[in-house]
């Protein structure tokens, strides 16, 4: 591959940003009034220091991705993801550092982006098409196509603000893709409000692209990412902890994570995941960290407004891409418990844990049992790491035996 086939670069990008909104727009007048006199150079001192309130949303971030690669941006809440993907793009500049863009960016960085929400479907997309420099005819050519990938048929000439956020994402996705015939491809997390049919037609889609094109992927999705991309960042703080393979990439975000978060609870607030009659829930593992071969400890915290007679419960481990690896059912342990009314805690342990080295996302579902028509009633997930003894792993899942099952009512 040549230099001619390196459609991103970014050397030592860094961009600061002001928690502070009076002084933000101070500074901003300021560096405006700056940049009109003589323009401000990279090695300003205003540039490269921070002034009070100021921090650094992204610092010395240096990579290249050519066409035929898919680089996948992983990290925390704050990250500093989307900073990057919006200098990539064009709608802010940093402040250090030079990024250089080669051919044409479709980019679909926030819902709806670029739509103008009075217009309809069909017009937004002549709209581009002409911002693109492209006649009438040649955006009709490529319009069925369009409506037909973002299966908006019904809708192409109702007005935008009256599309659903999945709707907005499947005409934004389509319309960066089918219209711009993009040579880099630039997509943050907004993918994740399609429904899981469209999110998978876009996946094929953007392999199918990545042979002539090169894409630049938010996602806190890790199984996304493993799909996707061939290469990965890991974001922290606005720097770049890692950069290389995904597998190595996506195992020391999935540890950084599961130093973080041991347990995870849920509340009603959180409807997704809460059904009644459990009102709240926390799932806490003893450990996070267990030896090959070793018990997992899980301590799950109920609050329920009822009875809640032939419960099952569900606890499953999936590896770095997401594929589940091992399954432990009450039921397949001849297990039969009933939730009772009020606080309550059930301890369980799974073992033997015949899991190599590495770092595990969980899963915990209870639901009633044998009634598909209301399966789930909480749904909660963390992470843990299995030390020592890597052995290799069995590809299909493995159903391990629980130890001890209690389940425990708690006074309050
Ligand atoms: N216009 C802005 N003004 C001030 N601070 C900002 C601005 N935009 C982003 N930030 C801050 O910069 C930091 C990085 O934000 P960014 O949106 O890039 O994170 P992210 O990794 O995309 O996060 P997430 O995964 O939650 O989307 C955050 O602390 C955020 O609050």
């Amino acid at each position: 591959m040549s230099d001619k086939d390196i459609l991103v670069r970014a050397e030592n990008v860094s961009k600061k940003f002001c928690r502070d909104l009076k002084k933000s727009l101070w500074y901003g007048v300021k560096d405006s009034a700056k940049d009109l006199v003589g323009g401000a150079s990279i090695s300003d001192s205003t540039s490269v220091s921070l002034r009070e309130g100021e921090f650094w949303a992204n610092q010395g971030i240096t990579f290249e991705v050519k066409r035929g690669q898919c680089l996948g941006l992983i990290g925390g809440n704050g990250a500093g993801k989307t900073t990057l993907l919006k200098m990539l793009n064009g709608l802010i500049k940093p402040d250090v550092g030079v990024i250089q863009m080669r051919g044409r960016v479709g980019a679909l960085i926030a819902l709806g982006a670029g739509f103008n929400p009075v217009l309809t479907g069909r017009e937004n997309v002549y709209v581009n098409g002409s911002i693109l420099g492209m006649s009438k005819r040649e955006t009709s050519n490529r319009l069925d196509e369009i409506v037909e990938f973002a299966g908006l048929r019904d809708f192409i000439d109702t007005p935008v603000k009256n599309y659903s956020s999945g709707m907005q994402v499947r005409l934004g996705f389509s319309t960066a893709v089918i219209l711009m015939h993009p040579d880099v491809l630039i997509l943050d997390e907004v993918l994740a409000v399609g429904d899981v049919g469209f999110r998978n037609r876009c996946y094929k889609k953007i392999s199918s692209l990545m042979s002539n094109a090169a894409v630049i992927l938010v996602s806190h999705s890790m199984e996304n990412i493993s799909q996707c991309a061939n290469s990965v960042g890991v974001m922290q703080k606005g720097r770049f902890e890692l950069f290389g393979e995904v597998s190595v990439g996506v195992e020391a975000y999935n540890r950084a994570v599961a130093q973080d978060h041991q347990g995870c609870s849920v509340s009603s607030k959180d409807a997704k995941s809460l059904q009644y009659p459990v009102s709240s829930a926390e799932v806490i593992l003893e450990s996070s960290v267990v030896e090959y071969g070793g018990e997992l400890k899980v301590r799950v915290l109920l609050n329920t407004q009822d009875v809640f007679a032939g419960a099952e419960m569900f606890f499953t481990a999936f590896d770095v891409s997401q594929r589940p690896v091992m399954c432990w059912s009450s039921t397949r342990n001849g297990i039969e418990f009933e939730l009772l009314e009020g606080t309550q805690e059930i301890l369980f342990s799974v073992e033997p844990l015949h899991l190599h080295d590495g770092v595990y996302s969980w899963s915990l579902v209870i639901g009633r049992r044998k009634t598909i028509d209301r399966p789930v009633s909480i749904s909660a997930g963390g992470n843990f790491e299995v030390l020592s003894g890597a052995r290799p792993l069995n590809s299909a899942p493995y159903l391990p035996l629980a130890k001890c099952f209690k389940v425990s009512p708690l006074s309050v």
